[in-house]
This record gives structure tokens, sequence and C-alpha cells, in this order.
């Protein structure tokens, strides 16, 4: 059951600040002071030529807690609460960080007909505030090579969607980012850092980083005194060697964090991959050729679509050679249910995790009370971690520097997965264009001999 109020005392514009913003949503922080929304955001979803159904703020919420969240893992995904708006609070808001918002996002404005926002814990703070906290925002993509039959062009065998796609998103003047998302899931070492290093060099929207909660642009000026404050490294000569050795602490952090948290990104690769087995040239087949009436699944059509996914996957029935064969004696019902998979799958390469991190204080595992903010009644999972705690040679590149007393530091950290807004079937023309734009122009650009690997 979706967890829906009104609150009246939030209904204030003074007491939201602006956050952060993606294509389809701005979120808000909390700065008043009421200890109970503490820690916690707010989501507002902007204008939204796409939409077609009615609430789509409630149906998102919906589709996020109820056939997201079971798929990916219940304690990866916070709790949040519908909260009921009016379109004067809204239009008020929309006004109260217009200022603020950086000019590539003001096209789309908040949607002020939207009865509903969503209040959820800011997971890039602690709401015992015990110590200085650093979060790590990662918006990994596409993490699988496809193997499609109704693959045509060869070359998508060989280049993941998102190094062909970097080709066509960078400006004129850009160098082409390193970053492969194959790097980050393939959960070795050596390939995680290459991802994290690449991410760093040309962050995009891939990579953001928060200290206490306020975004701080990765590489402008004084991001790595930031770093060295939350590292506790004395920064008054901040020479290149100490420039190094705290983006490498930074470095180990998340490739340890990474590795503890392995499920995850498996999970995330298997799902976005099982639920795209036909590819976007395969589903694009299927719509041309057999025209199926489609609609907009209700929430509890999407659950049956979860259920027959689960079965089929559990029978291990997925092969390129039965997705063929199967296709030819296909029923409007498996149609369906392929279309609205790859609907699934693109809300999981879109998603984002959020990592949080502070030094471990006794508190931490005492006060128990203390790691939600208060309105939510689940209580945060907090994990432990040491940059010194591994064997592997990820922190012999921190023992070469000569501050190593640093590295013995237990921290505590979080993780949730974010933005797992449902896509629309009015997208699907747009996804079967883009594909080709894609290949089309990763040809023309001759880059062709830079492979991915899984
Ligand atoms: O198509 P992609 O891979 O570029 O993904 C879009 C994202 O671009 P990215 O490449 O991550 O910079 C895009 O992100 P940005 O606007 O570039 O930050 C959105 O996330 C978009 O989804 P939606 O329209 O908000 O539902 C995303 O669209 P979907 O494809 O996920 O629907
Ligand atoms: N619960 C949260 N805690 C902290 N920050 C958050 C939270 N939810 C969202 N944010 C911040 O707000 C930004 C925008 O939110 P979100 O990713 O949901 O927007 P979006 O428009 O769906 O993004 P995209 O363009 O990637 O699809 C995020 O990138 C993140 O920095």
């Amino acid at each position: 059951m979706a967890r829906v109020e009104t609150i009246p005392e939030l209904y204030n514009t003074t007491l939201w600040k602006f956050k952060a913003e993606g294509n389809a949503n701005i979120t808000l922080s909390y700065v008043g002071e009421n200890a109970r929304f503490s820690a916690t955001v707010l989501r507002l979803r902007k204008d939204n030529q796409l939409d077609t159904i009615i609430d789509p703020q409630y149906f998102t919420y919906s589709y996020a807690n109820f056939i997201m969240k079971p798929l990916i893992g219940d304690k990866y995904v916070g709790e949040s609460i519908l909260l009921e708006v009016q379109p004067e609070f809204l239009k008020a808001l929309s006004k109260s960080v217009l200022k603020i918002r950086s000019n590539k996002r003001t096209q789309k404005d908040i949607d002020h007909n939207q009865k509903y926002a969503i209040l959820t814990p800011d997971h890039t703070v602690f709401p015992s505030n015990i110590s200085p906290t650093l979060s790590v925002e990662l918006k990994p993509k596409w993490a699988f090579l496809p193997s499609s039959p109704f693959i045509e062009n060869f070359v998508k065998f060989q280049s993941c969607r998102f190094c062909m796609h970097k080709y066509l998103k960078r400006g004129p003047t850009d160098d082409v980012t390193r970053y492969c998302p194959l790097d980050l899931f393939s959960l070795e070492d050596k390939r995680i850092r290459k991802a994290i290093e690449a991410l760093i060099d040309c962050p995009g929207s891939n990579l953001k980083l928060f200290i206490q909660g306020l975004q701080i642009e990765i590489g402008k000026e004084n991001w790595l005194t930031s770093l060295c404050e939350f590292f506790e490294i004395g920064y008054p000569e901040l020479d290149d060697k100490k420039q190094h050795y705290v983006i490498d602490m930074l470095i180990v952090l998340l490739i340890q964090v990474i590795m503890k948290e392995q499920y995850l990104f498996r999970r995330l690769k298997i799902l976005q991959k099982t639920l795209d087995e036909l590819d976007i040239e395969g589903i694009n087949k299927l719509l041309i050729t057999l025209r199926p009436k489609l609609s907009e699944p209700l929430l509890e059509e999407w659950k049956l679509i979860v259920d027959e996914y689960m079965k089929r996957t559990t029978a291990n029935n997925s092969n390129n050679e039965n997705v063929l064969e199967f296709m030819s004696t296909m029923e409007n019902k498996q149609i369906h249910q392929r279309i609205y998979e790859y609907l699934m799958s693109a809300t999981l390469k879109d998603c984002s995790i959020i990592f949080s991190f502070r030094k471990s204080d006794i508190r931490d595992f005492a006060e128990q009370k203390s790691h939600s903010s208060q309105i939510f009644q689940n209580k945060e999972r907090l994990q432990q971690i040491s940059l010194s705690e591994t064997q592997s040679p990820i922190s012999d590149s921190l023992n070469k520097y000569p501050y190593d007393n640093y590295l013995d530091k237990p921290y505590v950290y979080k993780v949730n997965v974010i933005d797992l807004d449902p896509k629309p079937l009015a997208k699907l023309p747009y996804y079967q264009e883009l594909d080709a734009k894609i290949v089309e122009n990763y040809l023309k650009c001759g880059a062709t001999n830079n492979k991915c690997s899984e």
C-alpha cells in the first residue's frame, strides 16, 4: 500500500533548498528545524509530454516500490511517502529554486499539476551528524553486451551501448570519456579502478560527489580540499603527490565498497540483460510486424509481468536459439511480455547508486535509532569498511605514500539505489531511432577498434 500523507507544516518554500536535478525530476533538501524531517528530500516531477497516465507520480512511487524494489532487493531502496501537494505550493517552489538551477535544465519546469511529491530520505547524509559525510553517486548505465539474434550490425556485439553513445553525446571539442560500464561491472579491482579514474577525469552525469549533502563539482576549485578535509589530510601545501593521494583514497574507498556490494552490481547487470533479451531491434520487429495493441500496464499487471519474467528466467529458458524459435510462434501475451520487460530493463539502465561514507563511531552501532529520519520507520543499514581491509593490490597504491597512518581508519557506509522510474511505452520509437543513430554515428567516427569486454 502506498503511504500517502498531508503534512501542512511542510508546505512552506523556505523549508526547501534546491539539491540536484535530472531530466525528469528535481530534488529539494529539507532545511527546516523539525527533527522529524531532517535528512529528507522532496522529489518533484517535471513537465513531461510523454505522461499519459493519471497521477504519474503516484504510479512512479508504486512502480519503484512494488515492482523494482523487490527485483533489486528491498535493502537497496529506501522508504518514501507520497506527500499531497497543491499547485500553489509547487509554483512557489519552482520560483524559489529557479535561480539556482543550471541553464541546461531549465527548459523543463516542475509540473504544477502533480497531486503528489515524493518525500524520501536524503541518501547523501546521515541523520545523526556525528562526523563529516562523503557521498558518491554513480549512474553506471548499460552493464552488458547484447547477444540478441535480431541485431543487424555486428558492432553492437563488440562495443557496449555506453561506449558507442559517448561518441554521439560529445561536443565538438570534447574528449571522449574512457569510462566503460563493463569495467565497473566486471568486479575486478583493476577494471573498477580504470572505470572510476575515467569517471573522475570526465564525470558527466555519471558521477557526482557530495560533502555533507552538498554537491561539489569534480575538478572545480576546492574539490580536492573538500576531499582532504573528509579524509583528514592536511592540505596547506596540496602538491601533486598529495592530490594523487587523496584521489587514490577516494578510488580505493569506492573499489572496496563496490566489491562489498557485488551482489547489487551483479543483480543490476543480470536484470538489465535478461529483461532485454531481444534488444530494441527485436522489440522493433515485434512492433512493426505484429502491431500489438499496447497500453500502459496497471500496477497489478506489472506484478504479473514480473511473475512471468521470474518463471522464465528461473526455468533458464532464455538462450538465443529459443528466442528465435519462440518469436515465430509468439502469442499476443508473450509479445506484450517482452515489450514490457524491455521497459523494465530501460529503468534499470538509467538508475543511480548513492554510497555515503563517514568515519565509524562507537555510537553507530549503539544508537540504532538515529540511522534514519524519524518520519521513516525502517532504520538504514550501516556497514563497516576500512581502507586497509583487503590484501589486494588496491591498497598497495596507498601504501606508497607517506601518509599511510590514515589507512586504518574504519568508515561506515550506506548504499541506496535511486531513480527507479517507469519508462513509458511512448518512448519505444525514440529508443529505436536513438539506437540506429548511435550505431550510425559510431561507425562514422571510425572508433570500432575499441572493443568492450564483459
Ligand atoms: O537514453 P540515455 O541512455 O541517454 O539515457 C537518458 C539519460 O541520459 P544519459 O545518457 O544518462 O546522460 C538522461 O539523463 P540526463 O538528462 O542526460 O542527465 C535521462 O536519465 C533519460 O531518462 P528520463 O528522460 O529522465 O526518463 C535517459 O533516457 P532513457 O534512455 O533512460 O529513457
Ligand atoms: N533520495 C535522494 N537522496 C539524495 N539525493 C537524491 C535523492 N534522490 C535524488 N537525488 C538527487 O537528485 C538528482 C535527480 O534525481 P533523479 O535521479 O531522481 O532525477 P531524474 O530526473 O530521474 O534523473 P535522470 O536524468 O538521471 O533520469 C539525483 O541525481 C541525485 O543527485
